[in-house]
């Protein structure tokens, strides 16, 4: 697992830690870390071209001892304070010390760096770069240079992933003691390229509990339902699925391709889909009638491509006593009352579209702060919400469990239908007995996988039913990790 901490628990930790070392001595480890990440990425330093921006905090310390540290080992090292009065004077020092100078000219040292240090905020960062700052990072961007970010990419806040304004752009993060949740979560997330985590000793003083966390293979593998020696299909759980109809039918195959791979032991669909989906899935249990007479199942996805006379059997469904997806058109349909007051889970999953919708306010708004409106979600349903897009995030009801960050989307999944096997998918999850916030992130995790291993395979663009067809291929990618029998999982 992957976590994550805020601002105010990572300073927290660092001033345990801080009590017990010699002034400086974190700082130091910070910036050794950073000086190794850029010689790996530079792959030779002597003779490089190392531009450091550097404000006025401690981030800016960490990339002006680094800088010191590259200069010693031959680079040639130019700073450009953006407080010049205010730079750090130890790292300052360390830095001409060691044969670094301050940029005569700071636009000529960037368009000719092999790689800049993005020194301007880290933790300490409050809203977009500012107005001395832009062009800075501009012209950073537009250089030839590998630009790595310091702790974070300044400019994008490290408890919410938000951007207010503009933030620079690195083509790598190199963060200290812990991720921060603003890495794992778009645009912030975005902005960062591939992060490395330099431990710094922060470990044991960190609270058990993250912020936030991201799945990982292990992690999916250990939750992922196996079906035991004495296991039936019923045992298993049957999960129903209600979906699709006579203007959408194709949504009804997707959701039951999904809920195929998800680990229930049978399917059962409900609605005017019923033919196509025999035709394309024999295996699958079709049903007429309302979703409660249909028989008995262990959890319920509804919604993907209901059209809009659909109300009654949204309604039916969350009538009854199991764990309940809510995707898409249900999420239009559905009575908030009716989900608040369910003593059984409900998960609901929409794109930020439907987020904003059901919160009232713009998908621009949902999309600039994703972190806040899942939460948002979450709090006012006293559901578990997966919010879909570029950084899916599940957030549970309740502050007890972190929110979980899904590392494994790829774009190529904004294709019509891909929704659709994610509901499917998740909502067999839920039926083989996975809790909603564990159903949901596994769900998105393998998802996410199955289109990359599909545009592995096949090339891209990408179809929704290959990212379905795709699904047990990632599901043995997550397990082989713990395979004893090669082949059996
Ligand atoms: N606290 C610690 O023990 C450690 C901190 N470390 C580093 O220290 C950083 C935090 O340092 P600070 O608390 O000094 O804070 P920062 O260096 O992140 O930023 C604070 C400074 O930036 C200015 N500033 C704030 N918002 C700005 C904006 N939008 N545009 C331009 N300037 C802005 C402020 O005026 C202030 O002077 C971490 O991110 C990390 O890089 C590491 O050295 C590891 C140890
Ligand atoms: N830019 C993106 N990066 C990664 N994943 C994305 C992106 N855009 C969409 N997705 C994913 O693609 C799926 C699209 O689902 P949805 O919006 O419901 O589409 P549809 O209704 O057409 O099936 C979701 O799993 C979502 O998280
Ligand atoms: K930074």
């Amino acid at each position: 697992m992957r976590t994550a901490y805020c601002v105010e628990t990572v300073r927290a930790a660092e001033a345990e830690l801080m009590a017990r070392l010699p002034g400086g001595a974190l700082m130091h480890r910070a910036a050794a870390g950073l000086a190794a990440a850029c010689a790996g990425l530079l792959g030779r330093v002597y003779g490089a071209r190392v531009v450091v921006l550097a404000g006025s905090g401690d981030n800016g310390g960490d990339a002006l001892y680094a800088g010191a540290r590259l200069a010693r080992r031959g680079a040639g090292v130019a700073a450009v304070l953006l407080a010049p009065d205010r730079a750090h004077p130890g790292g300052l020092a360390d830095l001409l010390a060691s044969g670094g100078r301050v940029a005569d000219d700071p636009f000529e040292a960037l368009a000719a760096a092999d790689l800049v240090l993005d020194g301007i905020t880290g933790i300490g960062g409050k809203g977009g770069l500012r107005a001395d700052a832009v062009p800075l990072a501009r012209a950073a961007r537009g250089s030839n240079a590998v630009v790595v970010a310091v702790d974070l990419p300044s400019g994008t806040e490290a408890d919410t992933g938000e951007v207010r304004g503009e933030a620079l752009r690195a083509d790598a993060t190199v963060t200290f003691g812990a991720y921060k949740p603003g890495l794992l979560v778009d645009p912030a997330h975005d902005h960062a390229g591939p992060v490395r985590l330099v431990p710094i000793g922060l470990e044991e003083h960190l609270p058990s509990v993250p912020d936030l966390e991201a799945l990982q293979h292990g992690d999916v593998a250990r939750l992922l339902p196996h079906p035991a020696a004495e296991s039936d299909k019923y045992r298993r759980g049957v999960v129903g699925v209600v979906a699709g109809s006579a203007r959408y039918p194709g949504a009804a195959v997707l959701a039951v391709a999904g809920a195929l791979r998800g680990g229930a032991g049978a399917v059962r669909y409900v609605g005017p889909g019923a033919d196509a989906v025999i035709a394309r899935f024999p295996e699958s249990l079709v049903q007429g009638g309302p979703p409660s007479k249909a028989g008995r199942v262990q959890a319920w996805a509804v919604g993907p491509g209901l059209g809009e006379d659909a109300e009654g059997a949204v309604r039916d469904v969350l009538a009854s006593d199991v764990p309940v997806l809510v995707d898409a058109d249900g999420l239009r349909l559905l009575d908030p009352q009716t989900v608040r007051t369910r003593a059984a889970p409900t998960l609901l999953t929409p794109h930020a579209g439907e987020a904003a919708a059901l919160l009232g306010v713009s998908r621009e708004e949902v999309e600039s702060a994703r972190l806040a409106s899942v939460r948002e979600l979450a709090a006012r349903f006293g559901a578990t919400v997966l919010l879909k897009g570029s950084t899916t995030l599940v957030a549970a009801p309740g502050d007890a469990a972190p929110v979980r960050a899904n590392p494994m989307g790829t774009p190529w999944l904004a294709t019509a239908g891909s929704g659709d096997v994610l509901s499917g998918l998740t909502g067999s999850l839920l039926a083989a007995g996975l809790d909603a916030r564990d159903a949901g992130s596994v769900g998105a995790y393998l998802h996410g996988l199955a289109a990359r291993l599909a545009a592995a395979r096949g090339g891209t663009p990408i179809t929704a039913q290959e990212v379905a067809d795709a699904l047990p291929s990632a599901c043995r990618d997550v397990r082989n990790i713990r395979d004893v029998v090669p082949g059996v999982s």
